[in-house]
């Protein structure tokens, strides 16, 4: 047994299962997104390059990844922490910070931003998807791998002594690239280890989800406490997803406040509604799958931050809770997907 046996591994140490209380299981507190840059539709050249303000906020919404400065939410680090001073007013006790290596980390941020608020924060370990992998982890053996993913939650990341609580979200794009596949393996094996939480971020297809779970589970992985997260633009057909389902990891909508026309990173995808989030839940939980259900906004740019016009990181306790109570969720199964899940799936074995 380890020092971390039956306990959650937040950015200022250990802390018990049952002090976690509501947990968005997938934010992004500080991270830069410039990887995913979409260039603007001919014609919107001018309002991808200017200033942020209230009259082209509504253009932003609708294509966050066309405006470059907007993918910078290190930038914002002072919006963030009044942001969390207001998720714990409104009830909130712990962000999982899923930010990982290709995206910018910044764990001396995190403390500090988990310091002044008493909002506990749990940071991320591995690596974000191939286009952000450098030249040196594409090299890698998965022995390497691992040893680096095992390091940073045992010893602290980026030359720091701050321990990352969770391994993800690890990227993974469709198809999933050679490189990207190592890092799944590595994954596994440091979750082996260490029985720890493990979350991912699957490819933009359908047939993504259950193909990072099988080379997880091939490589030995404890599928149970592996979350799949954004499932929201992945799996529509209702039979198709209880098929995922059946799989056995945590079904994750973490994309709360997302509401927009053209998804632009798969047109084929209508992005739902969260009034239609709320319906996939209530479907899930008669399907008897309660107990795996976890959500979360996944903040990644500025204009989600109530400074930009955005919901900010109280969108769900303010009002998706109160949508989802009216729809006959109950609030027993309300704090079982928001307390509850997220302690067991945290705890490390
Ligand atoms: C930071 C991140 O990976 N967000 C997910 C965006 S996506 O559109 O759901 O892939």
């Amino acid at each position: 047994m380890s020092e971390r046996s039956g306990k959650v591994q937040t950015v200022l140490g250990l802390i018990e299962p049952d002090q976690l209380g509501r947990t968005m299981t997938h934010e992004h507190l500080t991270m830069a997104f410039e990887c995913c840059h979409v260039p603007p539709a001919p014609g919107d050249e001018d309002l991808a390059t200017a200033p942020i303000k209230m009259k082209n906020i509504h253009w932003l919404q609708q294509n966050p990844y066309s405006h470059k400065e907007n993918l910078l939410l290190n930038q914002e680090t002072e919006a963030v922490k009044e942001e969390l001073l207001c998720y714990r007013k409104a009830g909130g006790g712990t962000i999982v910070e899923n930010t990982t290596t290709g995206i910018h980390r910044n764990l001396p941020v995190l403390r500090q931003l988990a310091k002044d608020t008493g909002v506990h924060v749990l940071a991320g370990a591995g690596y974000y998807v191939d286009a952000t992998h450098s030249d040196e982890t594409k090299k890698m053996t998965v022995e390497k791998l691992t040893d680096i993913i095992v390091s940073e939650v045992l010893h602290g990341a980026d030359g720091t002594d701050i321990r990352c609580g969770v391994i993800g979200e690890i990227g993974t794009s469709w198809p999933i690239t050679e490189s990207e596949k190592k890092v799944l393996r590595a994954t596994a094996h440091a979750q082996t280890h260490l029985g720890c939480p493990v979350i991912i971020h699957p490819g933009r297809n359908k047939a993504a989800p259950a193909e990072a779970i099988r080379i997880l589970q091939e490589a030995g992985g404890d599928i149970s406490k592996t979350v799949m997260s954004h499932l929201d633009r992945s799996i529509f057909d209702h039979g198709e997803l209880l098929e995922f389902a059946k799989m056995g990891s945590y079904l994750e909508y973490d994309l709360f406040g997302t509401e927009m026309l053209n998804y632009t990173f798969n047109l084929d995808v209508d992005m739902p509604s969260d009034s239609q989030r709320v319906q996939i839940l209530a479907f899930l939980i008669k399907e008897g799958y309660e107990d795996r259900l976890l959500i979360a906004h996944d903040i990644h740019t500025k204009n989600r931050l109530t400074k930009y016009g955005g919901h900010g990181y109280s969108h769900i306790l303010k009002n998706i809770v109160p949508k989802m109570l009216s729809r006959g969720i109950t609030q027993n199964q309300v704090d079982k997907i928001l307390i509850d899940n997220p302690k067991h799936w945290l705890t490390f074995k």
